[in-house]
């Protein structure tokens, strides 16, 4: 196929015909091997099979402190009927090659470790025994079988055995047995070195100040650890500039590698940098750029020299996905490492879930066990967030004809780590750092807890189908003004929390709002007209209630733009992309933003009452309770009252 019907970015391919183009141009084998000592040897890859060159244990063992003896001397012996033995003055210390014969009578010392001594078939445990006052005999109080406390040669390892396989990942435990079998140094395939940049110029390194608009680069990071993570070793050529030079350079020093992986600028089609530079590659360059998936559809894939280079999408989650789907099965080859064994689990979708038609998209799940079995509950925060993939399970694979999945559409998740880790305290709902704080102490005693944040309304439905332990909310009925209580059915049992002031948040300075009262400031926020513009929030939030409470059908500039969270109104004052909007006091204090207080609102606990009695809630209800907490609470500013 001619390089330029392959290279439109409109020309979207299926994952399945991306993955075949790219791996016919490379071959998928171990890239050679090498001998390392067994202290480098962690995470490498074995390229032999490893056979015993040794019984482990190489001679048989005494397993206790006592007696070599033989256990038809013993038959009969308790406490109360002793029998007696000799002993022969041999000391069996471990390392000791025994030269006395145990005959019938006969008893040789031997420590843990001892080498049997020809004769013996038992050993007596020195707490089962009395040496009697001349200090050559000894008395037998316990029966023993004829092997007892003997561990055979050869038990544990056998010489011939097939011990270890190629291909396997040397971790501790392995380690451990190659040590055991006297081997100083292993055959290891060759860690495949993955060149890695990020591009872009608002990419900043961490550790280096960060510029307004600017973001930190985390696909480097992460790639870099997936790629020690598949046996590879990462060679970090930074982060390069917009420009076409230093892509250009980049790129070639990458090629002294064995692949090449970056990540930005791939979306924007022809005239894009990082593509144009790739394209200039030969033999055969790109092979793919747009695959009909979601997240990840700008990759762009070639191979030059025999060598993989992949482009991969700046969005982090898209980044690491794409990484997961075409390169990472490329390096465990690379690596010689078996492919990844897919564990999946069967689970239901809480809520509906639309989905792009047109691309098999790949949603990110949160399980959480429930007593109908696992629950997925989608992430929510796009390809551009960097925490859904660390927070996630496991992933379920909506196909490119799929519109949508209803709520309790059954779904097969994928899990991405190994297994599920099991919580014991579930809770979703809405964030809080109080909230934050309270998971850390329960952390720290010793449970398991899983939070998701899926905002109040979204906790509250969790609660209703018995989904979480807690749920965390703050929304206000609009009938009675009152928060929390009156949404609960008889089901539900609600925590008391603490209460959050919620204000009028400005820049300081600001003359519109500065020393002014509630009333004052609002009307001179109207008044102002086009100069002065608000940051709303989204409909069902407890702030947004209030906020059409204060506006009492005004619609202020600003008024479409529906932000989700206290955070990101009190950003959007900070950074002057609006003037005023509503936001707890913890958080204006966060931003240096000025304040007037408008009313508190509650942030409680719900909890189904079903679950009240088991252990990690008591817990949670004894901690939130404690004076102590009821301090820290209120030293982040919370507003906690009588309980
Ligand atoms: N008009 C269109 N716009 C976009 C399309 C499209 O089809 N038409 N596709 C969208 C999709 S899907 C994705 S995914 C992104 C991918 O864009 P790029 O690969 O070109 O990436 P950038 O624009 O350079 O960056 C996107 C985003 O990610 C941030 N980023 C970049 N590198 C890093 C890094 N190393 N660490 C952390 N974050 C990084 C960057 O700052 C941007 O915010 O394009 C859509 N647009
Ligand atoms: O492919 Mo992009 O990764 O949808 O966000």
């Amino acid at each position: 196929m001619k390089p330029s019907s392959q290279s439109q970015f409109l020309d979207v391919i299926t994952r399945d015909e991306a993955t075949r183009r790219f791996q016919q141009h490379l071959t998928l084998a171990p890239l050679g091997r090498e001998i390392v000592e067994l202290g480098a040897a962690l995470h490498r890859v074995l390229a032999e099979d490893v056979v015993a060159g040794i019984d482990v244990p190489g001679f048989d063992r005494s397993n206790v402190d006592g007696f070599a003896l033989q256990a038809a001397d013993t038959v009969g012996a308790q406490e109360e009927q002793v029998r007696t033995v000799a002993l022969s003055g041999e000391l069996l210390s471990p390392g000791v090659a025994p030269r006395q014969t145990v005959v019938a009578g006969l008893a040789t010392t031997i420590a843990t470790g001892g080498m049997l001594p020809r004769g013996a078939d038992a050993v007596l445990m020195v707490e089962h025994s009395e040496l009697l006052e001349d200090g050559r005999r000894l008395e037998v109080r316990r029966a023993l079988t004829a092997g007892e406390n003997i561990s055979h040669a050869g038990t544990d390892i056998a010489r011939g055995e097939t011990v270890l396989r190629a291909g396997q990942r040397l971790s501790s435990r392995e380690i451990g047995v190659l040590a055991a079998l006297g081997l100083a140094a292993v055959p290891v395939y060759r860690a495949p070195r993955v060149a890695i940049f990020s591009t872009g110029n608002e990419i900043v390194a961490p550790g280096q100040p960060l510029r307004p608009g600017a973001v930190y680069d985390s696909n480097a990071a992460i790639i870099g650890a997936a790629v020690e993570e598949l046996g590879g070793e990462p060679v970090h050529l930074g982060v390069i500039p917009d420009d076409e030079e230093a892509l250009a350079a980049a790129l070639a020093r990458g090629l002294q590698h064995d692949a090449v992986v970056f990540s930005g600028g791939t979306s924007k089609g022809e005239g894009d940098l990082s593509y144009r530079v790739v394209g200039r590659l030969g033999s055969p360059g790109i092979v793919a750029h747009g695959v009909a998936l979601k997240p990840g559809k700008p990759v762009c894939l070639a191979v030059s020299q025999g060598k993989p280079v992949v482009i991969l999408p700046g969005f982090p989650t898209s980044a690491i996905f794409t990484f997961h789907e075409f390169l990472a099965p490329v390096l465990r080859a690379f690596a010689g490492q078996a492919a990844s064994r897919q564990e999946t689990v069967a689970a239901t979708l809480p809520m509906r879930v639309n989905s792009e038609r047109g691309r098999t998209e790949y949603l990110l799940v949160g399980l959480v066990q429930t007593e109908q079995g696992l629950a997925a509950y989608p992430m929510g925060k796009g390809s551009g967030s960097v925490t859904t993939f660390s927070t996630a399970d496991g992933f379920i694979t909506i196909p490119q004809h799929t519109e949508m999945l209803d709520a309790g559409a059954p779904v097969q998740v994928q899990l991405l780590g190994q297994g599920l880790e099991p919580a014991d305290l579930v809770v979703i709902g809405s964030h809080c750092a109080g909230l934050d704080w309270l998971v850390g102490r329960m952390m720290a005693q010793g449970w398991r807890v899983k939070t998701l944040n899926v905002g109040s309304s979204g906790g509250l439905m969790a609660a209703k189908r018995g989904e979480c332990d807690l749920a965390g909310m703050h929304l206000m009925d609009p009938a009675s003004g009152e928060y929390n209580r009156p949404l609960l059915n008889e089901a539900l049992e609600l925590l008391p929390g603490y209460g959050r002031m919620q204000g009028l948040v400005y820049r300081r300075g600001d003359p519109r709002f500065e020393g002014r009262g509630l009333d004052e400031a609002l009307a001179a926020a109207l008044q102002a007209g086009e100069d002065c513009v608000m940051v709303n929030r989204n409909a069902g939030s407890g702030t947004r209630v209030l906020i059409d409470r204060l506006l009492s059908g005004a619609r202020p500039p600003g008024h479409a733009l529906q932000t989700r969270s206290h955070n990101a109104v009190a950003v959007a004052v900070a950074q002057q992309r609006a003037d005023w909007g509503l936001a707890i006091d913890t958080v204006a204090r966060q931003y240096g933003l000025g304040f007037i207080p408008v009313q508190e609102e509650r942030y409680d606990f719900v909890v189904p009452k079903a679950r009240l009695q088991r252990a990690p809630l008591q817990a949670f209800r004894r901690l939130l309770e404690a004076e102590t907490t009821r301090e820290a609470l209120r030293q982040m500013g919370f507003r906690v009252g009588a309980i």
